[in-house]
């Protein structure tokens, strides 16, 4: 059984039993039918992945890891905040007449800041940090920056990335304080774990732990039945990460740089709605 199934099963029966619902209370995500979109949700969910052992992918429900990749290299990558840049409609329902989905995500990684060693942008500091002061425990992006909040179309949820290297192995918690469990938390694990994966070979390291701290995880009304249908599959063994040998800078890495061989899972027969 892939360990990112085991995890997800283990959170998602765990928020079904001991969850608490929040239908007494004035929610702020909407269905497409404009009724609220209320959840069932557990706070501080910790789980550990280790990257050395096997890739976290689900396999539960078929994974869209090419889509989560290119999402992850719009933000830490391209460093940006425009949808036309993206190669997925999945932020269509956040964004302006421009395709701008205002101050979040890719354009607060790209905000340059200075340091006594000159001017980087975050994801710059981390890669020049990985390199030259990998002893340092200063190695952290954040992008939930108040004083810009006011013009993000969603307030980032993923919204934290603390790297500490031990011995020769990149380990990093991703603090999140919002997670949708059926929509992204397979989607965020993943991509997440990628992105430890791609900073550890342009670092010379090895890809450690990934620690995901979530605040608030919840399952919203309508996706009971699907969790609760998807849990019950008997999941397969976890397939095994390809990269590019090729690629050894962070800007050269595409979507098509890094591959899930031998994925074996079971169809996801059913569009999930996803609460704006
Ligand atoms: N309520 C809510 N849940 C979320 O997970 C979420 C938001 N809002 N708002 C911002 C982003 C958008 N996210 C999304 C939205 C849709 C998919 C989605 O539809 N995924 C499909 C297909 C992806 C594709 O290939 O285009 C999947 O099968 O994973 C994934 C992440 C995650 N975030
Ligand atoms: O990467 C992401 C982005 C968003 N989410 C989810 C978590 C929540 O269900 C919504 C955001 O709503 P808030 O009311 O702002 O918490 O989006 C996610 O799981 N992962």
């Amino acid at each position: 059984m892939s360990y990112a199934d085991e995890r997800f099963i283990q959170n998602c029966k765990d928020i079904l039993a001991h969850g608490t619902w929040d239908t007494d209370q004035a929610v702020r995500p909407r269905w497409d039918d404009g009724s609220p979109a209320h959840t069932i949700k557990l706070f501080g969910v910790v789980n550990r992945y280790d990257l050395r052992k096997e890739f976290p992918v689900q396999t539960i429900r078929k994974m869209a890891f090419k889509s989560s990749l290119d999402e992850l290299l719009w933000i830490w990558q391209k460093k940006s905040n425009n949808i036309h840049d993206l190669n997925s409609h999945i932020w269509d329902a956040w964004a302006d007449e421009n395709g701008s989905i205002g101050k979040a995500y890719g354009y607060q990684l790209g905000v340059k800041h200075v340091y006594p060693e000159g001017e980087f942008d975050q994801v710059d500091r981390v890669l020049y940090d990985l390199k030259h002061n990998p002893a340092s425990r200063r190695i952290i992006t954040s992008i939930y920056n108040h004083h810009d909040l006011y013009e993000m179309a969603l307030y980032p949820c993923a919204w934290s990335m603390t790297f500490n290297v031990t011995g020769r192995t990149l380990n990093a918690i991703l603090n999140q304080r919002s997670q949708d469990m059926l929509t992204a938390n397979g989607w965020n694990v993943m991509q997440y774990a990628a992105l430890v994966h791609m900073l550890a070979r342009v670092s010379g390291l090895e890809a450690g732990e990934l620690v995901h701290v979530i605040a608030d995880a919840h399952i919203y009304d309508r996706h009971v039945p699907i969790v609760e249908e998807i849990i019950a599959r008997k999941p397969y063994e976890a397939p095994t990460l390809w990269m590019d040998p090729a690629v050894d800078d962070f800007y050269a890495f595409t979507r098509d740089s890094l591959k899930l061989e031998g994925y074996q899972c079971h169809p996801l027969d059913v569009k999930i709605p996803v609460a704006v």
